[in-house]
Order: C-alpha cells, then sequence, then structure tokens
C-alpha cells in the first residue's frame, strides 16, 4: 500500500522534539507523523535526515542540533549509544530517573488506573555497575575481537571498556580474547557457521570477588582446551569457575543446552542482603547488585512480614527473594521454570540454614493452579517475572487464593499496567506509592515494586 508519509526517506528538514519513547528515542511529529530520533530530547530544535519511512510512522537521525536540551550531557561516547550497551548515555542521571518515574505514571494514567509514583530510586555512582558480561566474539581484519553489535545488526564493534560493566570484567574480557588469539583459537564465523568460539560470558561476585567463565562454542572440544584454560585462571586469580557451553545451532539464541565444567566449581558465590547465593552458569541473577538490595529490601518491607505467613515466590530464580522472605516468614513456596536455577536455590537454602522453604520447577502458570488446587493459603505472593508478564490464568489463580497482598517485582511497566488491571477486576487494589528502582542505569529499563491489598 502507498505510504501517505508526509515525509520522503533523506528528506532533510527541521523539527522540535515532544518526548523520549520507552525505548529512549526522541519523537518529533510532522503532520500527525511520528519520527523516531535517536540521541534527540525533548525541547530540542533540530535537523534531521529521514533514515526509513514506514506506512505510519519513520526514523530519522540528527543532521544539526539548532538548540540543546539543558538535559543533555555531551561528553558521551557515541559506541555506547551506537551499540545500545548505553542508550540513555547523553541524558543527565537525574533526567534519567525522572523519564523512568513517567513513563509509569504515564502509563497508569493511559489505563486510567490512579496511582502515585515515588521517586526512582537511583545511584550514586551509576556506571560500572553489571556484574555479568556477555559479549560476542568475532574475526574482525583476520584477528579475534571482542566487543558488542552495533544495533540492530550483527556487526561487531570492537570494545575494551564496556562503561557499565565491573572494570574487573571489562579486564578479564581483555585477557581471554588475548589468550584465544595467542593459541589461534578462530572466532564463530556467523556467514558460514564455522570456526569455535561465539560468546564470552563473565560474572563477577560484588562481595565474594569470585569469577566465573563460559566460553560459548560451536564445538564440543575448544582446540588447545587444557592450555587455555590453565592459562585463564592463571591470568586471573579470582576466576573459580570456568565453564564451556555447547551451542552448534545456527541461532541468535547465546547458550546452547550443554554445560561442563573445565576448572573449577559449577557455581561461584555470591551474597546479598546477608545471604549466600550459589549461582550457575545458566542461571538468572539480578545484574546490579547494589540496586537489587534495595529492591529486595523494598519487597520485604512492603510484604510486612511477621514470621507467621505463608508466601510464594513466583519466578523465584535462584531463590534470592525467597530466602530474604524465609527470614520473616513461616513457610516460603518458590516456582521457577529453568532447573538448574532451582537446583541452586536448594543448595542456597542449605547453605543459608533455611528449612522453611520448599521449591518447584515449572510454569509459574502451572504451579500457582496446582497450589491453589492443592489448598495452598499464602498471606502474600511476590512476583518477580520476565517482561512479558504474568500469564492471565497465574493471576486467576492467585486472586482463588486469596492473599492479603500481592507484591508484583516488574521489569517493565507495560505488562504490570496491563497485570494490575486484571488484579483490579478480580477484588485487588494498589496499596500505597509504586517505587521505581533504578537497576540499569544509562538504559530505558524501568524496574519497579507495586503492591495490591485485597479488598476486604
Ligand atoms: C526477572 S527474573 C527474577 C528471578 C528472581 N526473582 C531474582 O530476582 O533473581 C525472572 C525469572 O523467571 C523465570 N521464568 C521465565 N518464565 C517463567 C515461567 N513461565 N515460569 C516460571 N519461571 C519463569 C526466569 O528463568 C527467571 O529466573
Amino acid at each position: 500500500m502507498k505510504s501517505t508519509a508526509p515525509v520522503k526517506k533523506n528528506q532533510q528538514l527541521d523539527v522540535t522534539i515532544t518526548d523520549l519513547t520507552y525505548q529512549g528515542l526522541g519523537l518529533a511529529k510532522v503532520d500527525d507523523f511520528s519520527l523516531f530520533i535517536e540521541n534527540a530530547l525533548p525541547g530540542e530544535v533540530v535537523t534531521i535526515q529521514v533514515t526509513k519511512v514506514q506506512k505510519h510512522y519513520g526514523f530519522a537521525r540528527v543532521v544539526a542540533f539548532k538548540t540543546t536540551s539543558p538535559d543533555r550531557v555531551t561528553d558521551v561516547d557515541k559506541t555506547y549509544r551506537q551499540t545500545g550497551i548505553a542508550p540513555l548515555q547523553h541524558l543527565s542521571y537525574p533526567a534519567q530517573l525522572a523519564f523512568k518515574h513517567d513513563q509509569i505514571a504515564e502509563l497508569f494514567k493511559k489505563a486510567h488506573i490512579d496511582v502515585a509514583v515515588a521517586p526512582t530510586l537511583g545511584m550514586d555512582h551509576p556506571t560500572q555497575y553489571r556484574n555479568k558480561a556477555q559479549v560476542p566474539v568475532r574475526q574482525l581484519k583476520g584477528q579475534l575481537e571482542t566487543g558488542f553489535y552495533r544495533q540492530h545488526s550483527h556487526d561487531l564493534i570492537p570494545l575494551e571498556d564496556f562503561y557499565i560493566q565491573d572494570p574487573e570484567i571489562d579486564k578479564a574480557i581483555v585477557k581471554v580474547r588475548d589468550l584465544l588469539r595467542q593459541f589461534q583459537i578462530p572466532a564463530y564465523d556467523e556467514i558460514n557457521d564455522k570456526g569455535v568460539i561465539r560468546n564470552i560470558m563473565v560474572r563477577r561476585g560484588y562481595y565474594s570477588h569470585e569469577m566465573m567463565i563460559v566460553l560459548i562454542s560451536r564445538q564440543q572440544k575448544i582446540p588447545s582446551q587444557a592450555q587455555l584454560v590453565e592459562q585463564i585462571h592463571q591470568a586471573l586469580p579470582e576466576v573459580k569457575s570456568i565453564v564451556l557451553n555447547v551451542n552448534a545451532k545456527r541461532t541468535n539464541v547465546i547458550m546452547g543446552n550443554v554445560t561442563r565444567v573445565l576448572y573449577g566449581k559449577p557455581t561461584i558465590e555470591d551474597q546479598l542482603m546477608g545471604l549466600t547465593f550459589a549461582i550457575s552458569a545458566r542461571s538468572f541473577y539480578q545484574v546490579n547488585p547494589q540496586q537489587t538490595e534495595k529492591l529486595y529490601q523494598m519487597a520485604i518491607d512492603k510484604a510486612g512480614l511477621t514470621g507467621n505467613e505463608t508466601v510464594i515466590d513466583a519466578y523465584c530464580g535462584i531463590g534470592t527473594i525467597s530466602l530474604a522472605l524465609a527470614k520473616h516468614a513461616k513457610q516460603v513456596y518458590g516456582v521457577e521454570i529453568v532447573p538448574e536455577a532451582i537446583e541452586d536455590a536448594k543448595v542456597n537454602a542449605q547453605k543459608n540454614h533455611l528449612t522453611n522453604v520448599d521449591f518447584a520447577v515449572n510454569k509459574a502458570e502451572d504451579q500457582m493452579a496446582q497450589w491453589q488446587a492443592d489448598g495452598v493459603k499464602p498471606d502474600v505472593i511476590v512476583v518477580d517475572p520476565p517482561r512479558k508478564g504474568l500469564a492471565p490464568s497465574l493471576i486467576e489463580s492467585a486472586a482463588k487464593m486469596a492473599p492479603r497482598k500481592v507484591v508484583y517485582v516488574s521489569c517493565n511497566p507495560s505488562t504490570l499496567v496491563r497485570d494490575v488491571a486484571h488484579f483490579e477486576e478480580l477484588g485487588y487494589v494498589i496499596d500505597g506509592d509504586i517505587q521505581p528502582v533504578d537497576q540499569f542505569p544509562q538504559t530505558p529499563h524501568v524496574e519497579s515494586v507495586t503492591v495490591l491489598k485485597r479488598k476486604d
């Protein structure tokens, strides 16, 4: 169908940016036609060049700034925007926190749900916070390189300083890269489906400083494997675990199903809220430990436990929230879909001498129905789902169990609003302020805690 767009590809024009989208793109309207523009902030007047025109919207790039926002940070490295590592780096940190607050408030307003949103809880030093890196490995100009993809592409941009990662992790990636070069181990070539090393994953305990290196390989065995492993742990004394993950498929999914320990332990340990956690290569673990402690403390405080309650923790991962709650509850039930994470969760309960927890491997929606059928009567249900939010059937089973409170930890305000609306239909209302916590500074991602209480 012919586009009725008021602009053409490559056209240059001056526009005023009116808004910042959930993806952190500047929005300009030309006769009601939306143009999305990278590196443009509300209030700025910019000369743009249209790069793509769709039926109802288009994309453009900034050619020149006629005015700039007082919230603009000028001292930025554009690589971090190009790679999507830090797409909000050009927005001052206070303005990032306000942007995250406003996103939640606006989405609830659009859904006609009356809420108060507290100011976003930020970090004092909002860089170098990530405890985990996952970087692609490719051959560029005959040399093995590590870095990050240019956004919306598989073009690798070599990088040594990843800006939002723990600098010790950045150093470890460079070391592993140099050893892979030294042993002439070929990088994966995704066009011809050849080569060996696809990705390197590094995780480092914030308190423990234990490091895990995961080499994701197309092959079952890496050339010079024993020497490589020996050299890695010699060079990086913090490394307590080196793991091989085999992914032989032509896919964008990073990890395959086969995981083998090449050196040390299958897990590393870290502490959170005074508890010790073992974390294996394929388990989810929050990437910003400093903010996670604030987030969990908030969830626990909002749960209002006295020690006599039965609590469900849905989407429990390695049991971090479950075990933090177990210290203040009579019984906690956790459910998680990844079997390795539940194995970790069980070990973690033992490590912390907590016996009042019961973990299940299952889809949260199925397990919630099972608990309901079994007559479990939770006082509080905590949910911490992935971005797609809760399955409607989970909300229905949860409401049938009639907990006094539901504490919803969300990493996506759109699905949070949808799910809150569903809970409201089933007799729940929001209790108190929604609290955004900035887990992902320099990016548009928004994490928050919401409490719902049963209307009596
Ligand atoms: C946002 S993480 C939260 C994990 C944990 N609460 C934490 O803070 O570390 C979401 C978790 O849900 C798990 N998951 C995804 N889909 C699921 C499902 N349908 N049922 C149960 N768990 C699921 C993921 O494996 C992941 O561990």
